[in-house]
């Protein structure tokens, strides 16, 4: 993308986390994820019954190439819920699995309706 630099997409990547209570990055899209821990984290992700925002690393290369040193957390995907970085695949589904997942979802969703 002409006048990207590193500056503007961590820009980019601050908004985002910003405006979106729960975000997934991911490779591919919810209904088409192109990768297997991408697929698992959605599942995982999806089963909390919210609406989630996504962003397709693939489509933002950009993004792809800064968000693990703007993280500190190497490897897609990455869920950040409340502008945190709760973690990657195995987390997520570590999480679902003890059942804290859920309450983490469902209360940033909450916090969201209530303020629309
Ligand atoms: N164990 C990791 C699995 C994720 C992973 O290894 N992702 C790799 C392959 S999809 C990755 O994102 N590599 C960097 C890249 O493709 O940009 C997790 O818990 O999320
Ligand atoms: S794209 Fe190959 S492991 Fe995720």
């Amino acid at each position: 993308m002409e006048g990207t630099t590193p500056e503007s997409t961590v820009d980019k990547i601050k908004e985002q986390i910003a405006e979106n209570p729960i975000l997934l990055y991911m490779k591919g899209s919810p209904k088409l994820p192109s990768c297997g821990f991408s697929a698992q984290a959605v599942q995982a992700l999806m089963s909390c019954g919210e609406q989630f925002a996504y962003v397709d690393i693939l489509q933002n290369p950009d993004i792809r190439a800064e968000l693990p040193k703007y993280a500190n957390w190497p490897t897609f995907p990455q869920l950040w819920v409340e502008g945190e970085l709760v973690g990657g695949c195995d987390i997520i589904i570590e999480m679902f699995q003890q059942n804290e997942l859920q309450p983490l979802i469902k209360e940033a969703a909450e916090k969201q309706k209530s303020e629309e």
